[in-house]
């Protein structure tokens, strides 16, 4: 079999789809994407493309090898995004080939379904307590939401303590089994981030995320030193280089690659087993689209460590469009009790609505994510 085409499509919401076709007419798809540069992305896959075309998609290994050492420079969101959604695509073209879903080829599922979480609140954390009951009304067991807006590297206190009622205010709806987890999203510096975390103790939140930016790693072992809620992190760590400082210094509990930012099912595969080794959860990140969400339920499905995953649906950055819109089997994705089943079809076991696609591709995105600014004037992380 031989590689004849790959073609990227950038759709509504904010997403990236890559289909790669073949002399066989089989073709797969992935979902290469970093979200607000989808286009950057698109243009590595153009490149990477060169060197693919005319080649066996059987050879996955080698392919990740030459897409990720080949080009001297290597590593980072934009070139890992690329290689990521073109090696799920090969992937799926290689699991339709054989008739059998990819975990099959991973070595056959360790569970038969996975916890998912729904996101609430949106960027700037609202309305928190009545979102977590409606999500606990359709069957949700878990949720996600932005701890705070904005925050000064020293700032008053009334913005944590705007943090702590909204959590409290969804313990007491929900109750003390209900899993909260809380991004700081990168918002948070080192001192606010310190007190944020031992203030929010008392719930015991299922993770904070990102208590300070996964760069700041000193920051994180102070945090990890002091407190007990586990500590999660990973969606901009995109290799398994970038992950073994993080393991190594035992400042996280739970990873959380991105199989559409971290090279892909093939390398997540493995930082997930490194995780694994530390004695670390697994917690795919998803906030994306229905092809990046089933390469995530093909790795939940083989790695022993996950025990949540992260998926879109009703997000608030699906405007327009949503999760389920491009596919022509969407009730693969049924969520049933708070869990979501592995998915049985060939490959990625997704059927992709390709006339949508192409129609929604013709429409495109230009999405960026805001930016925000302090009281003064100055860049605040969003
Ligand atoms: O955990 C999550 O879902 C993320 O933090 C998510 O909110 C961001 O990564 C967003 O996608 C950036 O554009």
């Amino acid at each position: 079999m031989k590689i004849t085409a790959i073609e990227t499509f950038i759709v509504p919401p904010r997403w990236c789809f890559v289909k790669i076709s073949t002399d066989e007419g089989i073709s797969g798809w992935g979902e290469p994407v970093l979200e607000g540069r989808a286009a950057s992305v698109a243009a590595c896959v153009e490149e990477l493309s060169d060197y693919l075309i005319g080649k066996d998609p059987g050879h996955i290994q080698d392919h990740w090898t030459v897409m990720y050492r080949g080009g001297f420079y290597r590593g980072g969101g934009i070139h890992m995004s690329a290689i990521a959604g073109l090696d799920q695509a090969l992937w799926d073209i290689k699991g339709k080939a054989l008739g059998v879903p990819v975990h099959s080829l991973l070595g056959g599922q360790q569970r038969d379904r996975i916890r998912v979480y729904s996101w609430i609140g949106g960027d700037r954390p609202g309305d928190t307590a009545r979102m977590a009951r409606e999500c606990g009304d359709r069957g949700f067991t878990a949720v996600k939401m932005n701890g705070t807006e904005e925050l000064q590297f020293i700032d008053s206190h009334d913005k944590i303590d705007a943090v702590l009622e909204r959590v409290q205010a969804i313990r007491e709806e929900m109750g003390p089994d209900f899993g909260i987890g809380v991004d700081f999203h990168g918002r948070v510096h080192r001192p606010m981030a310190k007190q944020l975390a031992k203030e929010l103790e008392p719930f015991n939140l299922m993770f904070i995320e990102e208590p300070v930016l996964s760069e700041n790693a000193e920051a994180l072992r102070e945090i990890a030193n002091h407190c007990s809620t586990p500590i999660a992190l990973g969606e901009r760590l995109y290799t398994r280089w970038d992950f073994k400082s993080i393991l190594q210094g035992g400042y996280v509990d739970i990873v959380q690659p991105d199989p559409s930012h971290s090279g892909g099912i093939t390398e997540t595969y493995r930082i997930a087993a490194m995780a694994e080794a530390h004695d670390v959860a697994l917690a795919l990140h998803c906030p994306l689209g229905p092809i990046a969400l089933a390469a995530n339920l093909q790795l939940d499905a083989v790695c022993y460590n996950a025990f949540i995953q992260e998926q879109s649906l009703g997000i608030h950055y699906n405007k327009g469009s949503d999760l389920l819109d491009y596919l022509s089997n969407p009730s693969v994705f049924e969520y049933d009790d708070g869990f979501v089943a592995i998915p049985q079809g060939p490959g990625l076991g997704v059927e992709v609505n390709e006339e949508k696609v192409r129609q929604a591709a013709a429409e495109g995105h230009r999405w960026r994510n805001p930016i925000w600014r302090h009281a003064d004037g100055s860049f605040a992380e969003w």
